[in-house]
């Protein structure tokens, strides 16, 4: 398994519990889809295993996190994006007031030499022609759609082995989010594990073999995508009516 996510506990300033018992495997190359209502702990444990809990206050108590057959806990943001972990955050987060090209550049920095960072420019600017086109411009000028394609490229300069996506279509027309679905779809074809976040459930579950829902911060089920999207379970976890304990967890 390329990420093990076991009994994850994170607080925020030891009061607020944000996860208190979250669990989910990522296979290498697979898309596990994170699903759960606001407040259900996604971003916090995206943040979790990409080192970027702020710094005030949100602090992993328990849990084991592995990667690529290591522990991650406790490793800086550097370190985890070196060793292949790269984060997209919510709300795309481009650097404004500089290029394209330059928020490219940034994101390369923490590739593994400089064979690798020419090769995934080549393979980001094939996957969004868009930013070559503007690649001379500030990132602040582009579209919520062109923004959110930079923030997925800046990640993919790092030549990470898992993508942490944290809500891509949020905000975007129907057609960027099919435009933003299709690149999901290419670069896990071309072998990057993904962690996917998204409100919109039927997007995600139609990218990802595998879902995992949250609930008031712990894993409440586990299946397969097809097997989710056609048992009706995710409807009945997300509009929040009560939980059978008793549902077995799908092969996962
Ligand atoms: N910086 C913070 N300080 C204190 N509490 C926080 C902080 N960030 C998140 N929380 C709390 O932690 C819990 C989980 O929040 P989180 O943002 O991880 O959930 P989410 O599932 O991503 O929700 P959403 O879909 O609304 O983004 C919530 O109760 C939230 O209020």
């Amino acid at each position: 398994m390329l990420l093990h996510v076991d009994s994850l506990a994170v607080t925020y300033g030891g009061a607020v519990q944000a996860l208190r018992g979250a669990s989910v495997d990522v296979p290498a190359a697979g898309v596990v889809a994170l699903l759960g209502n606001n407040g259900a702990g996604k971003t916090t444990l995206l943040r979790a295993l990409s080192g970027t809990l702020p710094l005030h206050g949100g602090r992993v108590v328990v849990g084991t996190v592995s990667f690529d057959g290591r522990s991650s806990v406790g490793m800086s943001a550097a370190t985890l994006v070196r060793a292949g972990i790269s984060h997209v955050p919510e709300g795309r987060r481009v650097f404004p007031g500089m290029t394209v090209e330059d928020n490219l550049r940034a994101g390369g920095l923490a590739a593994p030499g400089p064979r690798q960072r020419a090769q995934a420019r080549t393979r980001v600017l094939d996957l969004f022609p868009v930013l070559a086109d503007r690649r001379r411009q500030p990132a602040g000028l582009l579209s919520g759609g062109e923004q959110q394609m930079l923030a997925i490229g800046r990640a993919l300069m790092a030549c990470p082995k898992l993508l942490l996506l944290d809500e891509p279509s949020l905000g975007l027309a129907p057609l960027m989010v099919q435009r933003v679905a299709q690149a999901i779809r290419d670069i896990n074809a071309s072998g990057t594990a993904i962690a996917l976040v998204e409100q919109n459930a039927q997007m995600a579950l139609s990218l990802a073999q595998k879902v995992v829902v949250l609930d008031v911060g712990q894993t409440v089920l586990t299946g397969l995508a097809a097997e989710v999207a056609a048992g009706g379970m995710l409807e009945e976890l997300l509009l929040g009516r009560p939980v059978d304990p008793t549902t077995p967890k799908a092969a996962s």
